[in-house]
């Protein structure tokens, strides 16, 4: 027999092939092996994908481990004394040992592999309709093939960069050290999480951002209120700057498009991720090798018996639309009349102190769907417990609404807990809860929600 490409190989009949085995792939995976169906699930990396190893799980151990240093801090400002000095090495010893085992993905991959379904270790080709090849193997996949590759960090075309000894978050999350000084390019989640982790265990930080501010897709508030408290913290800050160029010798020295010169010790990389779809061979199905991402429909469906699920659909790069996806993907393969995809409700936490929480639209993006838009806003600082909070009270919660329905499209929360207080909002804006409803809530008495209280009575809705 031979394959698309050429090659001679006997085919492995299978049910359904998996190619990547991010948080969703492992999850479809596994859902089809429990169901009985013939699962081969292909990972060239970790069983897991990103989030356990260098992203998510790691990352918010940093955020923990410096939650408990800014905390410490405060105690003067509150309960008297805290001598507090930071070391890097618990964070990166709870990092090797309790997050990723070292990278070793073994209890993944038996966790995957007691369901039944079978991992191939290898990177995934499609090379036909209907065909995977990972090395000198070849699987013919009868009810279709599941797509999770996921994302790999952007390195732009800058003049030195290439080949220089730059960090991505895959370099930041083993560091055994904070370096003293360090230059982030690109002011997203990326790039402000670990801005944020760094210079709180003492590395002096620049955040280098192209757009007119940080987190340029968030509401300008947050953009804002989040800048004001880096900078406040020792964070220095460039935006609407390009770089030039970068030089290594025994530092980085990076030239920015208005002359600035900068330097520091390390230079992470956090400009955004993409996926070779060439390298996966989507043409073989006739999708786009060149896009970004994979168009899929509300069951994940991208071609005739292939599905895609993750970072590569682009409609939110989270673990938890990843995980979402995959278990609509499932029902579909499983021929069950399963829930079709809706992201109204889709939210999203940048780990910052303070929490960057959104769901839904932001002002802007419901402007642009043609919604006749109102916004209420409070701050965070002017509320109870933001009083009571004293110190680090900085905060906003900002409501999204349609006039016409009455109800709210979309809300950022930024403020301490921000993250668990937006989970009342993405409620009611999943659950399309009147407005007039939210408003005859009873909001607990000195809670950090009860804002929302304030935020609805400035909404003209
Ligand atoms: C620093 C950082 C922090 C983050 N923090 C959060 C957070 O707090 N919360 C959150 O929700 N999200 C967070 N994210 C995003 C999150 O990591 C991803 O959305 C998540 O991992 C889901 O990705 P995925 O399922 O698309 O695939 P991934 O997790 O990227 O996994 C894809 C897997 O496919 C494998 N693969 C790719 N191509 C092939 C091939 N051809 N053959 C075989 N294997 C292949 C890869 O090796 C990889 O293991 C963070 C991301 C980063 C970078
Ligand atoms: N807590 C979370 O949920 C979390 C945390 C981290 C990452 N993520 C996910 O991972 C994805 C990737 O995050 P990210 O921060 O790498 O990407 P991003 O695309 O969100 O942000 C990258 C930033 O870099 C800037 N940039 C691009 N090129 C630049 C250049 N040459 N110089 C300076 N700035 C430049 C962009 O303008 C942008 O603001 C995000 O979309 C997010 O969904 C989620």
């Amino acid at each position: 027999m031979t394959n698309g490409n050429g090659v001679g190989a006997v085919a492995d009949e299978v049910d359904v092939v998996v190619i990547g085995m991010g948080p969703g792939g492992e999850d479809v995976a596994s859902r089809l092996a429990r169901a009985g169906l013939s699962v081969v699930a292909v990972e060239s990396r970790l069983v897991g994908g990103e989030c356990p190893y260098f992203a998510c799980v790691p990352t918010k151990m940093m955020v923990r481990a410096t939650d408990a240093l800014a905390e410490a801090r405060r105690v003067p400002q509150l309960a008297g004394r805290a001598d507090v000095r930071a070391e890097w090495t618990p964070v990166a010893d709870r990092i090797r040992d309790e997050a990723t085992t070292d990278w070793d993905d073994e209890i993944a991959a038996q966790r995957f592999e007691r369901t039944g379904g079978r991992l191939v270790r290898g990177f995934g080709q499609i090379t036909a309709p209907g065909e995977v090849t990972v090395g000198d193997q070849v699987f013919h996949a009868r009810r279709g093939i599941v797509l999770n590759p996921g994302t790999d960090p952007v390195v732009p075309p800058i003049d030195g960069l290439a080949g220089s000894p730059y960090w991505t978050n895959r370099d930041a999350v083993p560091a055994r050290e904070a370096p003293e000084s360090l230059l982030v390019l690109g002011g997203g989640p990326v790039g402000l999480e670990l801005a944020q982790v760094f210079a709180r265990f003492g590395t002096a930080v620049t955040v280098i951002e192209a757009q007119p501010r940080l987190l340029a897709v968030a509401e300008p508030e947050a953009s804002e209120l989040i800048t004001e408290v880096l900078r406040a913290e020792g964070i220095q800050v460039r935006t609407g700057n390009g770089v030039e160029r970068v030089k290594h010798d025994d530092q980085f020295e990076v030239q920015l498009a208005g002359g600035e010169q900068l330097t520091a010790q390390q230079l992470l990389v956090a400009t955004g991720r993409r996926t070779d779809l060439r390298a996966l061979g989507v043409g073989a199905v006739g999708l786009d090798e060149q896009a970004r991402t994979i168009p899929v429909d509300e069951r994940m469906r991208a071609a005739e018996g292939v599905w895609a699920i993750g970072d590569v659909t682009g409609r939110g790069a989270f673990t938890h639309t990843s995980m979402y996806q995959a278990r609509i993907a499932a029902a579909d393969i499983l021929g069950q009349d399963g829930e079709t995809a809706d992201y109204r409700a889709m939210p999203s936490v940048v780990f910052t102190d303070p929490e960057v929480a959104t769901v839904g639209l932001s002002e802007a993006r419901a402007r642009d769907a043609g919604i006749n838009v109102r916004t209420g806003i409070t701050r965070i600082q002017e509320s109870t417990r933001g009083f009571i909070h004293k110190v680090d009270n900085a905060g906003i919660i900002k409501l999204v609404a349609d006039a016409e329905r009455g109800v709210l499209v979309g809300a950022t929360v930024v403020g301490p807990y921000g993250g668990e207080i937006v989970g009342a909002l993405a409620v009611a804006v999943h659950a399309e809860v009147p407005v007039s409803s939210l408003r005859r809530m009873i909001f607990a008495y000195p809670t950090f929600h009860r804002a929302i209280e304030s935020a609805l009575a400035d909404l003209d809705v």
